[in-house]
């Protein structure tokens, strides 16, 4: 749906040149929650804006549907714009029109016909499960409210397209849920792709498939939110993660015995179901305490986690059996 090819960024001013995008090559596909993440300043409201050309990049192609949108013209960028809609972290709605009114707003300046518009603002109200504060102004509204009202709105022209810039980051936790869980019942409903950017690691852990994790304009790494979540390869990923999952490392007790290994064994979806443990157990004669045990719940799988004690002669040959079965295998002490 979206290819990002060799897209660099770079502002210049009289205090320096920034690159705020450096090299970024994206792939996102059409039925994709793609999550963009990062610390303050790498470079995501940058590329969110190339994305809609509210920015113009200074080299790099962006491909949607395989047409190259710094290519368009006035009509078809218009056009464009129109199948793209976004979504803000303080709403942006216009404060002296009703929830009608700023729904209908995005109808009129479409050039929808004046007969059609109040039909299809209920449909979008419907849509947001906001179908009974039509009449209200915005200062009269939750800020979950606020965003239901700027999603029915991004979404009136029928986008294929949906950005979001830190949507959730103005809510707290139990709205930030609601809202995302709306994102994803319309994503499947409408077929959407959405590209959100966020700060919040536990916006992609509920809602994205796929994620890039960038710092200083550049993205350095990419993948299955399934795989970023289960085997991090960057230490900023793993910051991040950090994060969410408690480090069992230093919570758990264990006792440091000679001829042990304490292991921290990381395995995605279906391997859960294969019953490695007990396998590697009978195999190598090898004696298996759990220490500790977590799942994070993900998009489409969850990634367990298990801290096992071992011992017994052939743990190394066990070890080396594991790693094949598509178990990430941490060793946290070697007695
Ligand atoms: N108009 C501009 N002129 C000059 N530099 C800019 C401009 N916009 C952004 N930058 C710089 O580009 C870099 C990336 O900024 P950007 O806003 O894209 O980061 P971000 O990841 O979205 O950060 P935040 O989460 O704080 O919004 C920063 O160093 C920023 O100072």
């Amino acid at each position: 749906m979206i290819e990002i090819k060799d897209l660099n960024k770079l502002y210049s001013s009289a205090i320096g040149d920034v690159l705020a995008v450096k090299n970024v090559n994206l792939n996102i596909k059409e039925d994709d929650i793609y999550g963009i993440m990062g610390l303050s300043g790498a470079g995501k409201s940058t590329l969110i804006r190339l994305l809609n050309r509210l920015e113009e990049p200074s080299s790099g192609e962006i491909l949607v549907e395989g047409n190259n949108i710094l290519k368009f013209n006035d009509t078809e960028l218009k056009e464009y714009r129109k199948k793209t809609g976004m979504i803000f972290q303080h709403f942006n709605l216009l404060q002296s029109r009703d929830v009608f009114g700023n729904i209908a707003f995005a109808l009129e300046i479409a050039g929808w016909d004046k007969n059609d518009i109040p039909s299809r603002v209920k449909e979008l109200l419907t849509l947001v499960e906001l179908e009974d504060k039509e009449r209200a102004f915005p200062s009269q509204l939750s800020g979950g409210q606020k965003q239901r009202v700027a999603i029915a709105r991004a979404l009136a022209n029928n986008p294929k397209i949906l950005l979001s810039d830190e949507a959730t980051s103005a809510l707290d936790p139990k709205t930030t849920k609601s809202i995302l869980d709306l994102l994803k019942d319309l994503q499947k409903k409408l077929g959407l792709t959405i590209v959100l950017i966020t700060h919040q690691m536990e916006v992609i852990r509920s809602v994205c498939n796929r994620a890039a994790i960038m710092d200083k304009g550049e993205v350095i790494e990419e993948g299955s939110v399934d795989r970023i979540f289960s085997n991090p390869r960057t230490e900023m990923a793993k910051e991040f993660i950090s994060h969410l999952i408690p480090e069992e490392t230093e919570e758990v007790d264990f006792v440091k015995s000679p001829g042990k290994k304490i292991i921290k064994l990381s395995y995605i979806g279906h391997t859960v179901e294969k019953p490695v443990i007990s396998q590697m157990v009978r195999m190598f004669d090898i004696d298996a305490n759990i220490v500790s045990g977590s799942i994070d719940k993900l998009v489409t799988q969850n990634v367990g986690h298990l801290i096992l004690e071992l011992s017994g002669e052939r743990q190394e040959e066990a070890l080396n059996w594991i790693k094949k079965e598509d178990v990430e295998i941490k060793v946290i002490y070697n007695g």
